[in-house]
């Protein structure tokens, strides 16, 4: 089968908005190909030294690169992504070069094109993210293993964003305690929640590749009985108390549900938010407030700003 490959030169801020973007758009498995994400993620590694081609990356800037199944609709989908991808400019969001180019490949050269930047990585305490394709021995006895296919939906693991939900939830998540993970993606965050000890994960995502995604990490992680996985757009439907809420999406969508998030939380929970570019970092956290949160925890990495605010 043929696919068309889009291929963005961009900024590492403008790598989350238009990774949503792509997902919109119903592109299936967008690769980031990111120097410097590469030769941190070597040096987290213990004691592993991968080969760098430098052909893998570019030498500045950001290349994302996004798979669309090549229909008589293609034209038009190509053109709404540019369309979005443009007006980005309104929220401030730097898009660097924004070259944009088309080009056709075989579907065996990019299903497995991005395992090559993916290695296994330790992200906080006690977490470290292995590939279920690569051979890996602990390190420490307390050392949480998440074994990972992300497949085609969002969430390695390694991302900013995701870090630093799952050095929150590390701090956050109590023993027997009810969470809720909303975008779940590949899982990742479930996954980690029900290792560090909730009784029951509710992990939910719009997006079915995301939801089996997820539901294929959870069996590999034997966490199935923990976490149910199902399709769900945000909090809909959802019924509390819960003890931590999780929440790794663009800040546009979080100020969206933030109202639900805090009816739903007990008294003293927590709602942990990330996804937010710094940029919208005061329009979340004047949300949480208003609704009633009081922000316990900023925590900034790179671009990125995740909260832990409490149901006071
Ligand atoms: C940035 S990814 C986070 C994935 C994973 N939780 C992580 O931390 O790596 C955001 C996820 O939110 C999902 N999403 C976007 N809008 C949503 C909505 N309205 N309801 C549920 N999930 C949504 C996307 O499909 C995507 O999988």
């Amino acid at each position: 089968m043929k696919w068309s490959e889009l291929s963005i030169h961009t900024t590492q801020e403008a790598v989350e908005p238009i990774s949503h973007i792509l997902h919109e758009a119903g592109a299936s498995g967008v690769v980031i190909e990111d120097k410097a994400d590469l030769l941190k993620e070597r040096e987290n590694v213990y004691g592993e030294i991968y080969q760098l081609d430098p052909n893998d990356y570019p030498n500045e800037g950001v290349i994302v690169k996004a798979y669309l199944s090549m229909n008589s609709f293609l034209g038009e989908t190509v053109d709404g992504i540019k369309a979005a991808i443009n007006h980005l400019h309104v929220y401030n969001i730097d898009l660097g070069k924004n070259n944009i180019t088309i080009s056709e490949v075989n579907e065996e050269d990019w299903a497995t094109a991005w395992k090559k930047y993916y290695h296994p990585v330790k992200i906080s305490e006690r977490v470290t993210i292995v590939p279920t394709w690569e051979m890996y021995e602990p390190v420490h006895t307390d050392e949480l293993i998440i074994e990972l296919d992300p497949g085609m939906a969002f969430g390695t693991g390694t991302h900013p964003t995701t870090v630093l939900c799952i050095q929150a939830l590390e701090r956050y998540v109590q023993k027997n305690d009810f969470v809720i993970d909303v975008g779940t993606g590949s899982g990742v965050l479930s996954i980690a929640t029900a290792l560090l000890g909730a009784s029951s994960v509710k992990a939910l995502d719009l997006d079915p590749v995301a939801v089996e995604s997820a539901r294929i990490n959870c069996k590999i992680n034997k966490v199935q009985h923990v976490v149910e996985v199902s399709q769900n757009n945000l909090l809909e439907g959802l019924e509390g108390p819960v003890d931590v809420i999780v929440a790794n999406i663009l800040a546009e969508v979080i100020v969206r549900f933030v109202d639900q998030a805090h009816e739903l939380i007990k008294t003293n929970g927590y709602f942990i938010t990330s996804g937010i570019i710094h940029t919208k970092k005061a329009e979340v956290k004047d949300a949480l407030l208003q609704a009633g949160f009081e922000v316990v925890e900023t925590m900034v990495m790179e671009d990125w700003v995740a909260f832990v605010a409490r149901k006071k």
